[in-house]
């Protein structure tokens, strides 16, 4: 099936060409004609909550008919713009939908000559947080705070420091000039902003959720900060929205095509999407995963996606997996002829090819609708995250105790081993002390991945500093173990997958083997204002997203390094190695 390559009067729209085995394909032709005879593309323009469950999902479509809105305010954003190409540096705090999009646009366009450096920070993590300061040099530095709701631990906790940092270094007149926040209407960060005389305040549209927010001002103001032309960008995903409307025909609407594809995917067993993001685009997984994961992966299922990068031979992926591809126009992606063997052995995939850097606005949008479509399809609410906040919750309740107690409640490893400390909750402590032939590290994680069965994957959540050196031995770890369980592994760092996968974890199927990696931190970072430090806040979100993993019955285990990630990596790794062996 080939789907449109149509023009858009102005904008030529990304392809789209799907290799789909029999079954799947002949059940995707028969949803997209069901939506064609029932009118469906119809009453999700409308916002006919009907379509999904019948509750409040109409007052959160607000991001339908937001490219146009933003082409025709787009002069408001202007003086912004001309401010912040005097400095060197533009620093945007956020978590999740606040800052996975901006991150997206900051990749793939690279810095603009003549343009700030752009950097996110969207960690608690101590070590990060510090690395990030050094890439920047503060005094040359515009921060920007960017949180809906206004109330995200993270981004507060990144403010509190960043601009005590500021104040240090300029004084506090001219630290609140540095200050820039994106809210929505009313929040205690819009209120904040005000008070303390912020350069600019923008208001978001409370209509529309975090992850379907990168073509409204979360997204557009970090745009216009780069230096993009926010016309183009706008007019790209303008074009896809024209692309994507009922009068379009069923087979050639890229977002209810692509949409069609991962409901029926999913249908029949797919669960586990890989997004392959090629030169050019490897941030889009990212963003891609916040999307699906937190609209689809609810009430005991929805889509795991695997924001990959190896592609291994096609007999090591089973019956439970879908594969998109994106490549930019022009940048030929080396795994191209593996990804192709994927569809020649019959495994479905979907390509798409995006015009040019622009482009890639035309994909937020198809996959928004794409996303909207599969929600449609499962007859659930793809605007909510119910479980992102019971994990937060239970954050939340940790950081409290610190503020009062001092310290975190103590806990005690069932199992310590090669300078490993491992931990779990007591249903999974005991299984797998039944398991494990032997009371050592090895024999405990062989217990452990020994759980994985056919249609469940693995998960690593890595409460580690996210660099290079780490990125490299998880990416090891997550081929070894693929190719030994023939699971698919997801890896996501902590805490930032709380706010973007972790909903699937939690909420979706019980088919997740999770293995938690958490470490000391050799110094800690205080958080001006309260008595935790960042180190602490990470520690808490560790500890509430396994008891929330524990609490839905998931098999989890925390594997707990020395205040050494990388030296405690690879002792894992190691260790990994002789278990899987
Ligand atoms: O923009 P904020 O209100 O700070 O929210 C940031 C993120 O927080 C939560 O984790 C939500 O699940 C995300 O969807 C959201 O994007």
């Amino acid at each position: 099936m080939i789907a449109s390559e149509a023009q858009h009067p102005s904008q030529k729209l990304n392809s789209t060409r799907t290799l789909l085995p029999p079954a799947l394909d002949e059940a995707v032709a028969r949803e997209l004609a069901r939506w064609r005879t029932e009118g469906r593309m119809a009453r999700l323009w409308a916002r006919d909550a009907g379509l999904w469950t019948g509750s409040d999902e109409g007052r959160w479509l607000g991001w339908l008919d937001i490219p146009g809105r933003m082409q025709q305010n787009l002069s408001s954003l202007a003086g912004f713009r001309t401010d912040a190409q005097r400095y060197a540096h533009v620093l945007l705090l956020g978590m999740g939908g606040s800052s996975l999009g901006p991150e997206v646009l900051a990749r793939t366009f690279g810095t603009q000559p003549g343009w700030p450096e752009f950097h996110v920070a969207d960690t608690t993590d101590p070590t990060q947080v510090r690395a990030i300061q050094a890439s920047l040099d503060l005094s040359q530095t515009l921060v920007i705070l960017s949180s809906k709701s206004g109330s995200t631990l993270e981004p507060n906790a990144l403010k509190a420091h960043f601009h005590k940092a500021l104040v240090d270094l300029l004084g506090a007149e001219e630290a609140a000039r540095r200050l820039v926040a994106i809210t929505d209407p009313g929040s205690s960060l819009q209120r904040l902003a005000e008070t303390e005389n912020f350069q600019r305040l923008f208001l978001g549209d409370p209509e529309i959720g975090g992850r379907y927010s990168v073509l409204s001002p979360f997204g557009l103001v970090p745009a216009a900060a780069m230096g993009l032309d926010l016309g183009r960008l706008v007019g790209a995903a303008e074009a896809m929205a024209a692309a994507c409307k009922p009068e379009v025909p069923a087979g050639e609407n890229p977002g209810l095509l692509l949409g069609a594809v991962l409901a029926t995917g999913l249908a029949q067993g797919r669960d586990k999407l890989t997004i392959y993001s090629g030169p050019g685009l490897d941030a889009f997984g990212g963003w891609a995963e916040q999307l699906l994961a937190e609209s689809t992966g609810k009430i005991g299922r929805g889509i795991v996606p695997i924001d990959a990068k190896q592609v291994s031979e096609p007999s090591v992926y089973g019956a439970d997996r879908l594969f998109v591809h994106l490549t930019l126009a022009g940048r030929p992606d080396p795994r191209a002829a593996a990804i192709q063997a994927l569809a020649d052995a019959g495994h479905p995939v979907v390509h798409i090819e995006v015009v040019d850097t622009y482009g890639v606005a035309q994909e937020f949008f198809r996959w928004e609708i794409a996303t909207a479509v599969v929600g449609a399809a499962m007859g659930i609410h793809p605007f909510d995250q119910p479980d992102v906040e019971s994990a937060k919750i239970a954050a939340r309740k940790l950081t409290d105790a610190y503020e009062q107690e001092g310290s975190l409640p103590a806990e005690t490893p069932f199992l310590e081993d090669e300078g490993i400390k491992l931990f779990a909750d007591e249903a999974n402590a005991a299984a797998l002390k039944a398991t494990a032939r032997s009371a050592t590290l090895v024999d405990t994680l062989k217990a452990h991945l020994g759980r994985t069965g056919t249609g469940d994957y693995v998960a690593l959540l890595a409460f580690l500093p996210m660099n290079a050196a780490t990125e490299e031995i998880l990416e090891e770890l997550r081929l070894a173990i693929r190719d030994a369980t023939h699971a698919a592994v997801c890896l996501g760092f902590g805490p930032r997958f709380l706010h973007s996968t972790g909903q699937v974890y939690k909420g979706g199927a019980n088919n997740g083997v999770f293995v938690q990696i958490t470490c000391d931190e050799a110094e800690e970072l205080p958080v001006p204002g309260k008595r935790y430090g960042f180190g602490i806040v990470k520690a808490a979100q560790a500890r509430g997203d396994f008891a929330v993993l524990a609490e839905r019955g998931r098999r989890a285990l925390r594997v707990h390094l020395g205040p050494d990630p990388v030296a405690g990596l690879e002792r894992l790794a190691s260790a990994i190695g002789r278990a899987l062996a």
